[in-house]
């Protein structure tokens, strides 16, 4: 069961020898010396003369350096997908889903290494860590599936003439994504890309850059072509030059709204929201709490699809509160590659103070503290460094609070009461932001009425954030433009031709 971590090495032999039967890394032992660029096939370095930290946030410690690009690498990565692109979009679908199936399988074979870098790089806890590698690997089986599928329309026409419809692929897709799932990110756009024929280049969060790579080589040994998917490194700088290419011809995005609204091309924008979650007074009270704390607590609260407006009928107010703040209190938080550990430290110490700042922010205009909001020291002298938190219920809460209104994203629920299903209806869709939205009843008719008229793009009855590869998810309003999963999405990434066959001769009206 121990296997070699290519690539990466170990601080000391006593860390090697694993705290944990048969983990392969342990917390604060790794060091990363690889390059994290990947194009044409191989790992490269960045530009030359520029270095910037990354961290494990479990232990603030630095993990390795990240060499960002600038032009000439952007270019080099943009033309060797241009390369990949021309034989691999004339492969047919069955062709292109048998290498994406090896991939699959190739992460199936990964799946500890890679949940314990995305526990090393992110902070989330082992446990959630290996799901997200689950739903990067069925995302990348399920297009593989797709992509034997892809169809147009035979149109019959007058005189024996037609019409016919097919779809093609863009071309070079950049992908660019958010820290809070580093590898499923890259597997949900990389996949419906690839299996429409598409190269791709692309771009993780700077904070966290390992498993993108991981993805790149992974698909190289699948049998991708060289090019077909690349991995840049960098932030802002690396990003606007990758989306403003004259050679790319899409880009999928996912991030916050203020850097959404810089990107212009034809977009997928999977960005923030500030979902509510509705609680009615039928509903199953266990269900219930355990259905907010998924929408809030999930990787340390750095969800985008977080129901954190959790709006509760008041007759229920009371007891839902108590036992929330009882389960939110018992969250067993700490060293993430413990197997017991149940939320893990934030992404970064900027984004923990971030956070906490928004906790202060809301006893200033009047919220209550129910629980948690402190800095967290955990007790193993190595993870003091570590940018942990304690998990917070907010009470006494109004609409128009700043916690009530922004995006967090981080480990901080907003409870509030309210008395009718019209009334809060019209407050939870009081938002510029539609990403998500959900319901909690025992009354089926209830459930759709409130959803239909709830704006937000993926919503949930008696569940929260989940998310089957196969159903697409994406948001209204400012939260997005296009959808990631499900059948649709192959539609963002063709496009679609239309070829008018004549059978007769030509009927010429400028002749006579
Ligand atoms: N809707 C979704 O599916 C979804 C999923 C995950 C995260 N998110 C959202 O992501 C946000 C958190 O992630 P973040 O802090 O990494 O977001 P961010 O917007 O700061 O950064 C996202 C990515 O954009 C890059 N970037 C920055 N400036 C750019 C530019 N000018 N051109 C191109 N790329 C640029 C960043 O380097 C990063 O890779 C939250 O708002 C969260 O809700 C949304
Ligand atoms: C619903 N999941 C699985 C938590 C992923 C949502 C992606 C957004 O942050």
């Amino acid at each position: 069961m121990l296997r070699r971590l290519s690539h990466y090495h170990r601080g000391t032999a006593a860390a090697a020898r694993l705290s944990a039967a048969f983990r392969c890394v342990s917390t604060g032992s790794l060091t990363i010396t690889e390059p994290l660029n990947f194009w044409a096939g191989q790992r490269k370095p960045g530009q030359k003369g520029h270095k910037e930290h990354v961290y494990e946030p479990a232990t603030g410690r630095i993990l390795c350096h990240l060499e960002p690009c600038g032009a000439a690498e952007v270019n080099q990565a943009v033309e060797a997908a241009k390369k990949a692109f021309i034989n691999w979009s004339k492969l047919s679908g069955m062709e292109r889903g048998r290498v994406m199936i090896e991939a699959a399988h190739l992460i199936e074979g990964k799946r500890e290494e890679i949940a314990e870098m995305e526990v090393v790089n992110n902070g989330k806890s082992i446990t959630e860590a290996r799901l997200d590698v689950d739903s990067a690997r069925l995302c990348i089986e399920y297009y593989a599936g797709l992509a034997s599928t892809l169809a147009g329309q035979h149109v019959q026409l007058p005189g024996g003439s037609f019409a016919y419809t097919c779809r093609e692929p863009l071309g070079v897709c950049a992908g660019i994504g958010a820290w809070n799932y580093p590898f499923q990110i890259a597997a949900w756009k990389s996949a419906p890309a690839l299996a429409c024929g598409n190269s791709m280049v692309f771009k993780p969060s700077p904070v966290t850059p390992v498993t993108a790579a991981m993805l790149a080589e992974i698909y190289a040994k699948a049998g991708a072509p060289e090019g077909l998917f690349n991995v840049v490194q960098g932030g802002q700088e690396t990003g606007s030059l990758l989306c403003q290419h004259p050679d790319v011809a899409k880009v999928s995005f996912t991030g916050s709204v203020p850097t959404g609204r810089k990107v212009l091309k034809p977009v997928t924008l999977e960005l923030g929201g500030k979902s509510p979650l509705l609680i009615f007074k039928d509903s199953d009270l266990e269900n219930a709490v355990k259905g907010a704390l998924m929408a809030n607590f999930l990787s340390q609260g750095q969800v985008c699809s977080n129901g954190t407006r959790v709006f509760v009928q008041r007759d229920i107010f009371p007891e839902f509160v108590s036992e929330v703040v009882k389960r939110t209190q018992a969250i067993e938080i700490g060293d993430p590659l413990l197997e017991s550990t149940r939320m893990g430290a934030l992404v970064s110490r900027s984004h923990l103070h971030k956070v906490l700042g928004f906790v202060e922010q809301a006893k200033k205009e009047g919220a209550t503290v129910l629980c948690g909001g402190e800095p967290f020291v955990p007790s193993h002298p190595k993870l003091r460094g570590g940018f942990y938190m304690t998990p917070c219920v907010l009470g006494d809460c109004r609409d128009e609070m700043t916690c009530v209104k922004e995006e967090i994203f981080g480990p901080v629920m907003s409870v509030l009461s309210f008395e009718t299903e019209e009334e809060v209806l019209r407050r939870a869709n009081d938002t510029t932001m539609g990403l998500a939205a959900g319901v909690f009843t025992r009354d089926v008719r209830r459930a759709h009425r409130v959803v239909e008229q709830l704006k937000a793009g993926s919503c949930f009855i008696n569940n929260y954030n989940i998310t089957p590869v196969e159903v697409p998810f994406g948001g209204f309003k400012t939260s997005g433009i296009g959808r990631e999963n499900g059948q649709v999405t192959l539609e963002y990434y063709t496009q679609l031709k239309t070829v008018y066959v004549e059978m007769g001769d030509v009927e010429n009206c400028t002749l006579d």
